[in-house]
């Protein structure tokens, strides 16, 4: 699991060890040497001679950058720093001068950057307060516009929201980003988390306290979520799986929230909707109407004027508040939400549906808004349905209860397609069936099965056809085999 903690946790951390002497900067510089010269070896078979530009602030986070250029500059790299402002870190410039690098100000290196093999950018870490101003703003924006080289982020790509994500004002998008000591909140959350590229965390043996601000899953997190039968298993135990999905209009949600809740082998799944014949035609293991279930999925496909539709999901919500069954709250559903229910219930919007539900809630926002600070709204919505809040995008974010944060990020952009959340609900509904009675016990839990869902999500995705088109169906279908990998490599 990835975790990651905010700028004044980390400076917490770091405190008593400056204060008995420990070099933290030389660490964290030698760290991003080691890794920058890899990078130059992979790319042009050398460290010596390569260019190296490296972009200098104000701050302790030039100091890093300089001294890795110093290092380069040892191992034969041409190193030209660029700096912004007056105040340069002193033991760094030294250091980097002692070893044949160069300074520069900013406008007269800037066309040598842009044509550098590296491009390291040191001109703001966790001390940022807004965006980059001044000769900074300047430098990025006409670096933007192309560079040759890779940049590497040193820390957080500079200007970023380091603890809430935000892009306040120009940022250099990075190929990577090495951050020290931990990862930050703003490297997973977006939009800033499109500018950190491959994240690498470089550990400097902090002693991190508190809560951790934002979690990200790994493979073997999720191999310890899923509900893998004992040998005992039959197919009640496993959990039932109650889908209200679909209509004559849209039968196409309801095939595929069925089936990806078969193929991520939940027990049995029952369907209630007008296009059973269609489902039992494309899934024969599914069931037809009503009966016991331990979770549901609830509108994939479901326009909420669809009277009959409409009935069934309100009736099966008095199953949610009164026996505590798991449900997945999805597309059409949202719509019909009760006031209030509890973080068993998770909602799946995109940002144009969390907005639309927010709204009806009181709050002014739109789409626009919800993508600009989309962990701010997801909370929000937690806060006022009491329910957890998936919200699907490039990067999806889970807010659940006991002030969990998740971010996942295997989605590959092709998923971004018809029918990709419709699956993703029948995948998440069949996690939720098979894990009902510990969700009974704690709540919380649904915040971290609906991450789980969403990784696999994504590497069922990249399994169907990695690096290329993927329809929705072909992600259902990869779900077995990701799910077999999953726990084998666990
Ligand atoms: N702590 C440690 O032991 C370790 C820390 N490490 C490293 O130190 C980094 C943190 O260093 P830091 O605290 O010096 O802050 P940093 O990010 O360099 O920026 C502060 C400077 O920027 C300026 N400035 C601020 N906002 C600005 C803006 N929008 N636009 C333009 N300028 C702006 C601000 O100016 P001021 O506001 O004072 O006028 C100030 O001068 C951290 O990210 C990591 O890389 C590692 O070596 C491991 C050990
Ligand atoms: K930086």
């Amino acid at each position: 699991m990835l975790l990651s903690w905010t700028s004044s946790q980390v400076r917490a951390a770091e405190e008593p060890l400056l204060a008995a002497g420990v070099p933290l900067m030389d660490r964290a510089a030698f760290a991003l040497a080691t890794q920058v010269a890899a990078l130059l070896r992979e790319r042009l078979g050398r460290v010596g001679g390569a260019h190296v530009a490296i972009l200098v602030g104000p701050g302790n986070n030039g100091g890093d950058a300089l001294f890795a250029g110093a290092h380069l500059a040892r191992r034969g790299a041409a190193v030209r720093a660029l700096t912004v402002d007056e105040r340069v870190h002193g033991a760094g410039a030294a250091a980097l001068r002692a070893a044949g690098g160069r300074l520069v100000a900013a406008d007269e290196g800037a066309a040598w950057a842009a044509d550098a093999d590296v491009v390291l950018d040191g001109l703001l870490g966790i001390g940022a307060t807004g965006g980059l101003r001044g000769v900074a703003a300047d430098l990025v924006e006409r670096l933007s516009v192309g560079v040759r080289g890779l940049v590497v982020a040193v820390d957080t790509p500079s200007g970023i929201g380091v603890d809430d994500g935000a892009l306040p004002g120009p940022v250099l998008a990075a190929d990577r980003t090495v951050t020290f000591g931990a990862a930050k909140p703003g490297l997973l959350l977006p939009p800033a988390s499109a500018t950190v590229g491959q994240l690498s965390v470089v550990d400097l043996g902090l002693d991190l306290a508190g809560a951790p601000a934002i979690a990200r899953l790994d493979d073997a997190d999720v191999a310890g979520l899923w509900p893998v039968p004992p040998a005992d298993a039959h197919k009640y135990t496993r959990g039932v799986l109650g889908v209200v999905a679909g209509a004559r209009r849209y039968p196409g949600a309801a095939v595929l929230s069925t089936t990806a809740a078969v193929l991520a082998g939940v027990g049995m799944v029952r369907y209630l909707g007008d296009v059973g014949d269609l489902v039992v035609a494309r899934r024969p293991e599914v069931v037809i109407g009503v009966g016991r279930v331990q979770a549901w999925v609830f509108g994939p496909g479901v326009s909420p004027d669809d009277a009959s539709q409409r009935r069934r999901i309100e009736h099966a919500f008095e199953g949610v508040r009164e026996r505590g069954e798991a449900a997945v709250c999805d597309a059409g559903a949202l719509e019909l939400l009760p006031a209030h229910v509890g973080p068993h219930v998770v909602l799946t919007p995109h940002a144009g549906e969390l907005a639309r539900l927010l709204t009806t809630r009181g709050e002014h926002v739109d789409r626009a808004g919800v993508e600009a600070e989309p962990l701010r709204w997801a909370r929000r919505a937690h806060e006022l349905t009491g329910a957890t809040v998936l919200l699907k995008g490039p990067v999806t974010l889970v807010v659940g209860a006991q002030s969990a944060v998740y971010s996942q990020a295997e989605a590959p952009s092709w998923l971004a397609t018809a029918g990709a959340g419709d699956v993703l609900a029948g995948l998440l509904g069949a996690l939720l069936a098979g894990r009902a009675d510990d969700i009974h016990e704690d709540p919380s839990l649904a915040a971290a099965l609906a991450a789980a869902a969403a990784l696999v999500h994504g590497r069922a995705a990249h399994r169907a056809n990695p690096g290329g088109p993927v329809a929705a169906r072909a992600v259902a279908v990869a779900l077995p085999e990701t799910i077999a990998a999953l726990l084998a490599d666990a």
